[in-house]
C-alpha cells in the first residue's frame, strides 16, 4: 500500500512557484528522499504533506486520507522531527521524551524510544548539554513517541560532523527495520545515496529525476569521472579531444572529465599536463554519483 501520494502539487509565493507541479508516491516501509539545493522547495513540499502548509494546487494523500480535506486521522500516525533549538534547555532527555509522551493517548515506552535513537547513555543529561547530533536524535525520539507509521525528517543531518551524521544514518536504518516509512529531505547526495530506497531530485520546485539512487546514476552515466582543478584552466575543447573522453564540465573552478576509458584518458591527460607545463590539484578518479546526475541535468552542483 502507498504511504504518501502526491499529485501535481503547487505552492506559489507571489511571483515564485516554489513547488511547481510535483508528483510522486512513497511505498509503505520505504525510505524516500527529496534531494536538492537550498531553496529547491523541499521544506515547502514536506510541510504541505504534513498538513502544515496549504497548497495552491494538486492533491496529497497520506495513508489513504486526503490531507486537504481531513488532516486529523493523519496527525496520529505521523511523526515530525522538530527543530531542536526550541526544546526546553534544562529538561533531561528522559524528561523531554516523557513530556511529549503526555500529549498522546497511545505511546511507545519512553526508554524504548530513547533506545531507538541510541541515547541510552544520555537519559539524565539536560538537553542543553547534548551535542548537536545528540540533540537531533532526541528530536527524532520525540517524533517517534506516538509510534507513527511515517516519520518526516527535514534535513536531519545539516550542520552535523561526519560521525554524528553516521549516527543519524544508523537511526534511520533502525526505523526502516521496524517497518516505518521515512520521508526525508537533504542536500547531501551521499546521504541520499546511502539511506534512500528512492530519491526525488528537485530543482526550482520541479522533480528533475526520480528513482533508486544507483539506477539514476546508471541511467545517466556509464562513464567514470576524473576530477581536478587547474590554475591555468586547460581548455575544455582540448580536454574533450583526449582519448576515451565523453564529456567535460567546468564548475566553480573544478573540471570533471567523464571518460569511458580511464587508463587511456589518464595517460593522455598526464602527457598534456607535462606538455603544457601545468599542474593538476586534487586529481581524483571516482565512480559517478548523484552529484554528477544533478550536474548533468542542471549544469550546477548541489552544494554551493
Ligand atoms: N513563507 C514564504 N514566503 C515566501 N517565500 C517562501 C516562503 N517559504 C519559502 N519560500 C521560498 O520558496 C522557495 C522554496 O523554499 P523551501 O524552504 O521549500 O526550499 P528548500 O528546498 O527546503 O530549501 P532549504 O534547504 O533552504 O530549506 C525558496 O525560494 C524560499 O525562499
Amino acid at each position: 500500500m502507498t504511504a504518501i501520494q502526491v499529485e501535481n502539487l503547487v505552492k506559489i509565493y507571489g511571483p515564485l512557484r516554489a513547488v511547481d507541479g510535483i508528483s510522486f508516491d512513497v511505498a509503505k516501509g520505504e525510505v524516500f528522499g527529496m534531494l536538492g539545493p537550498n531553496g529547491a522547495g523541499k521544506s515547502t513540499t514536506t510541510e504541505m504533506i504534513e498538513g502544515l502548509r496549504k497548497p495552491d494546487g494538486g492533491s496529497i494523500h497520506v495513508l489513504g486520507h486526503d490531507v486537504l480535506k481531513n488532516v486529523e486521522p493523519i496527525k496520529q500516525r505521523i511523526g515530525i522531527q522538530l527543530q531542536t533549538t526550541s526544546l526546553f534547555q534544562k529538561l533531561t532527555t528522559r524528561e523531554l521524551v516523557k513530556l511529549f509522551a503526555s500529549f498522546y493517548k497511545n505511546t511507545l515506552p519512553v526508554d524504548e524510544v530513547i533506545g531507538l535513537v541510541n541515547l541510552e547513555e544520555k537519559v539524565n543529561t539536560a538537553s542543553k548539554d547534548l551535542s548537536g547530533g545528540q540533540r537531533q536524535r532526541l528530536a527524532v525520539a520525540i517524533a517517534l513517541i506516538n509510534d507513527p507509521d511515517i516519520i518526516f525528517l527535514d534535513e536531519p543531518t545539516t550542520g552535523l560532523d561526519p560521525q554524528a551524521r553516521r549516527s543519524m544514518w544508523d537511526v534511520v536504518s533502525n526505523l526502516q527495520k521496524r517497518g516505518k516509512t521515512v520521508f526525508l529531505t537533504t542536500h547531501y547526495m551521499e546521504e541520499a545515496e546511502r539511506l534512500c530506497d528512492r530519491v526525488a531530485v528537485v530543482d526550482h520546485g520541479k522533480i528533475i529525476a526520480l528513482g533508486k539512487p544507483q539506477a539514476l546514476i546508471h541511467d545517466n552515466f556509464d562513464e567514470t569521472a576524473l576530477e581536478f582543478s587547474n590554475d591555468e584552466q586547460l581548455p575544455e575543447s582540448l580536454l574533450a579531444t583526449l582519448p576515451g573522453v565523453e564529456r567535460v564540465q567546468n564548475e566553480n573552478g573544478i573540471t570533471t572529465i567523464y571518460s569511458k576509458g580511464v587508463a587511456r584518458t589518464t595517460n593522455a591527460l598526464m602527457a598534456l599536463v607535462e606538455q603544457q607545463q601545468t599542474e593538476l590539484r586534487g586529481f581524483t578518479i571516482r565512480a559517478a554519483t548523484l552529484e554528477d546526475v544533478f550536474l548533468k541535468l542542471t549544469g550546477r552542483r548541489i552544494r554551493d
